[in-house]
């Protein structure tokens, strides 16, 4: 859904290629820029669980969503980062798998981590985390995208259909960190999941961590034969003027 009060929405997510999308980890004032997508099943409060990390408040009325892209300023180990969260509609499942329309693939693609949220009131929000999961991996291909799960709506145990536990176990098997949190109770379970979100990607994006960089750093570089056979010539041609000086 979409926040109805008045927001800081700064623009639309680039499209994957073009140059903004380009310009990938430097933001605004030459911060590194962090930019997460939320996605997860209609009603399981992606749009509460942004704006309760981007305002620390749950307003709880909401309209449906149409995509925002918001932004925020964190602290990670002394860095200020600029931080995009892309709030994303609902993701519906058919008969032949999940329906992710080329507004939200792109809108993952762009993302450096992606939280994925389940209602624990909502056994299909659950049910569809492996594919969305398995969806994800498909658009980054090749690089290991930092993922947290989120279960929200902690605080309606009574009406509870997904046991937490669930959850847990299902994000070690999918190798990500899992939170169950309330997010119109609790502020500090919201606000960690997206630090340790922006930490990992803060760790990624260190230059010394790019295998280019790391390559590079543990292959010896080649002498190169010309410096030296330069050197040999000069200490040659050195030794000759000296003979030549001793002689006159
Ligand atoms: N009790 C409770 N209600 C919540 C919580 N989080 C969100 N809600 C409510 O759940 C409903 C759906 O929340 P949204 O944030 O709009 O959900 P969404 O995932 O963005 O929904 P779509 O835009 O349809 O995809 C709203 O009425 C919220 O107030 C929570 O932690 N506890």
């Amino acid at each position: 859904m979409r926040l109805i009060q008045n927001m800081c929405t700064i623009a639309e997510y680039p499209a994957a290629g073009s140059a903004a999308a380009a310009e990938c980890c430097l933001g605004a004032a030459g911060r590194r820029l962090v930019k997460i997508a939320v996605v997860g099943a209609s009603g399981v409060g992606k749009t509460a669980l942004v704006v309760r990390f981007l305002t620390r408040r749950f307003i709880g009325d909401y309209e449906r969503n149409a995509g925002n892209l918001y932004t925020r300023q964190v602290q990670i180990e002394g860095e200020s980062l600029a931080i995009q969260v892309q709030d994303t509609p609902g993701i519906q499942v058919h008969e032949n798998g999940l329906n992710c329309n080329e507004q939200l693939n792109r809108c993952i693609r762009w993302a450096d981590a992606v939280v994925i949220v389940f209602s624990i009131t909502d056994h299909k929000s659950y049910e569809l985390i492996s594919q969305l999961h398995q969806h994800v991996q498909q658009l980054h291909l090749g690089t290991r995208l930092p993922m947290v799960l989120v279960a929200n709506k902690a605080d309606l145990l009574h009406i509870k259909q997904v046991d937490p536990q669930l959850g847990l176990q299902l994000a070690s098997m999918l190798g990500c960190s899992f939170y169950e949190v309330s997010v119109s109770e609790n502020y500090n379970d919201v606000y960690n999941a997206f630090h340790v979100l922006c930490k990992e990607v803060s760790h990624k994006q260190q230059p010394s961590s790019t295998p280019e960089k790391r390559r590079t750093s543990l292959i010896p570089r080649p002498k190169s034969p010309n410096m030296q056979d330069l050197k040999r010539r000069f200490k040659q041609a050195l030794s000759a003027k000296v003979r030549t000086v001793t002689s006159v």
